[in-house]
């Protein structure tokens, strides 16, 4: 019979969002805190080369992202807001933003006005630009996108180009991990004597009272399967991103009553929505060969990829200490949207019951982001890098607020089983069509711009020919064939009031039907934003946290850090 261990919270899952929440509360020294993780602590990992698509180890996906820190627009969050969640409008979303993060800034920078933090635990950064960056950004906003630099932080921009901050500082990645190892302590001691972590460990179920009230976490010790109980005095807090969290309330019972007697689980609690509306954006890679020095693709030639590591190891600078995005940009497809029936008649449906466009967005939210390479770097299904002599980069298109969603749903009862994803991405036609016209401007921007169209040489590899497209109908062919995950699951889990019946959470974070039992990740997003997750990821688990301390009253107590 296994020993067990009683704290005040259990946190499941040490990612982006858990450390976060986990961190936090250990702030009030009378507390005990277990943060509880599936993979390893990350200083194991340093000689480990892996593609992994979640990461599964102390930072989880904010130590494998490409550290992009695009938050979104306001108007998104005040759109959750809307939906019937109290406290999470754009201001509060600031105000956790800034929490999360100290910016480095450049002097060449023009920084806005309080779009940034000063003291949080996520360093930021920006990056020096290669001369591609530079001659894309130029293109962009010949073609009507100006430059804004810092619009990827203030959030109040929809149609420009601007300078991302990155998750990196001094070469170094920053992740969710720093929440709970002080960073500048070279023995790396761990900054909470009240905050226990362990390792190795998969939260397979939250144990659930006769009253519904969450009172532990059952785990599986490794690969094996032996099983360890932790009873906890006060909630659970689960973080365990947008596949796993719902995952684990369907093994707890919660969930759709039909969908668990379908794999032999009784049903505690009968929640609808749990792994339904799972959200994603999708990316296109579009390669152009590029004249010779533009590009920092001589990194993968010869030795310059073991010296760029060297270089790396020894001093964290050089080309790896940096991700190999360059520019970015937004912005909106109306007028070419509206020479197609299929837009103009959903237009006419959408206006008259909701007043936005058919994406369900207003104008001053994007329909498309497009972010370029600095090098050849790609999804594995982009197989081929330049040989020595040539050089190429990507002008990547993100679709935002997609209409099509898919589902997480439990293969069998058993916890090592991994569940059935079903993304369902592009099965909504509109999604096709926006998406090949936002190819369709990405590519006259990079052919078109004066600052990019006498560099590039044409398409690569030279047999993808993109660059002879006419027709809408072959980029339609094209995003079809080629489009992929930007690993950005969300909303499995998502907030909204008790009217929608497909609400997992409520705006306290609080799983309904069941006690002392909250999500804290991006599965809770009720919308995903119009940008990247990671910023939102570490708000959602500070503002967790805070509604933890003002539920239980600790904020008093709290502040001390041991
Ligand atoms: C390759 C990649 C690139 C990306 N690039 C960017 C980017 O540039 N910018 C950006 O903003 N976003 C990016 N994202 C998305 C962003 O990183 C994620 O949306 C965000 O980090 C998710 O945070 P989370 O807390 O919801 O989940 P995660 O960070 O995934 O944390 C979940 C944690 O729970 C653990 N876990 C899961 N199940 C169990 C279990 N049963 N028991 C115990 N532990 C468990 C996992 O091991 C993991 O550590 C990227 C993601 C990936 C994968």
């Amino acid at each position: 019979m296994a020993l067990v261990e009683e704290y005040d919270f259990i946190v499941c899952g040490a990612g982006t969002a858990g450390p976060a929440v986990a961190a936090r509360l250990a702030e009030d020294p009378t507390l005990s805190i277990l943060l509880i993780e599936a993979g390893q602590d990350n200083v194991n990992l340093e000689n480990t080369q892996m593609k992994l698509s979640r990461g599964k180890f102390l930072g989880g996906s904010s130590a494998v992202n490409g550290t992009l820190m695009v938050r979104g627009m306001r108007q998104d969050y005040d759109d959750w807001e809307a939906l019937g969640n109290p406290g999470w409008g754009s201001s509060q979303m600031w105000h956790y933003f800034n929490k999360s993060e100290t910016f480095h800034s450049e002097p060449w920078f023009k920084e806005e006005e309080g779009a940034h933090g000063k003291s949080g635990p996520i360093h930021t950064s920006l990056h020096p630009n290669a001369p591609i960056t530079e001659a894309m950004m130029k293109s962009f906003i010949e073609k009507g996108m100006p430059l804004v630099e810092d619009m990827f932080a203030s959030g109040r921009t929809t149609v420009g180009v601007g300078h991302c901050a990155r998750s990196v500082w001094q070469g170094e990645r920053s992740t969710g991990a720093q929440y709970v190892r002080d960073s500048f302590d070279p023995e790396k001691r761990w900054r909470h004597v009240n905050l226990k972590k362990v390792f190795g460990h998969t939260v397979s179920r939250v144990i659930l009272d006769d009253s519904m009230r969450a009172v532990g976490v059952e785990t599986i010790i490794g690969d094996g399967g032996d099983k360890k109980v932790f009873r906890c005095k006060k909630e659970v807090i689960l973080s365990l991103g947008s596949y796993s969290s719902p995952k684990t309330l369907l093994l707890s019972g919660v969930g759709p009553k039909e969908d668990l007697y379908e794999v032999g689980i009784r049903p505690q609690v009968d929640v609808p929505g749990v792994g339904k509306n799972l959200e994603d954006h999708l990316t296109v890679f579009l390669f152009y060969e590029v004249k010779q020095g533009y590009t920092s693709d001589h990194l993968f030639h010869g030795s310059n990829f073991d010296k760029a590591r060297e270089e790396w190891r020894r001093s964290r600078t050089g080309t790896l200490s940096r991700s190999h995005f360059g520019a970015f940009a937004f912005t909106r497809l109306d007028e070419r949207l509206r020479k197609h029936s299929l837009w103009n008649d959903e237009l006419r449906k959408s206006q008259a019951t909701t007043g936005r466009d058919p994406m369900g967005l207003l104008p001053n939210q994007p329909h498309v982001e497009y972010f370029t390479t600095e090098r050849y770097a790609a999804p594995k299904h982009y197989a081929n890098p330049p040989p020595e002599g040539k050089s190429a980069f990507a002008n990547i298109i993100e679709l935002f607020s997609p209409r099509s969603r898919g589902y997480v749903k439990l293969k069998t009862n058993d916890p090592k089983e991994t569940p059935i994803i079903q993304h369902n991405w592009l099965s909504d036609p509109l999604d096709v069509l926006v998406y090949a016209e936002a190819c369709k401007l990405g590519a006259e921007v990079a052919l078109e711009g004066s600052g990019s169209k006498d560099l590039i040489l044409g398409a690569w590899p030279p047999e993808d020919k993109h660059t002879e497209f006419r027709t809408l109908k072959e980029w339609e062919k094209y995003v079809r064939e080629n489009a992929t995950t930007c690993f950005h699951p969300s909303g499995t889990c998502k907030m909204g009031p008790d009217t929608d019946p497909g609400a997992v959470v409520d705006a306290r974070l609080k799983v309904k039907g069941v006690e002392g039992l909250r999500i804290a990740d991006c599965s809770i997003m009720p919308k995903l934003n119009n940008g990247h997750p990671q910023a939102v990821a570490y708000a959602i688990g500070e503002k967790c946290a805070d509604m933890i301390k003002e539920d239980w009253k600790l904020e008093a107590r709290t502040g001390a850090r041991l």
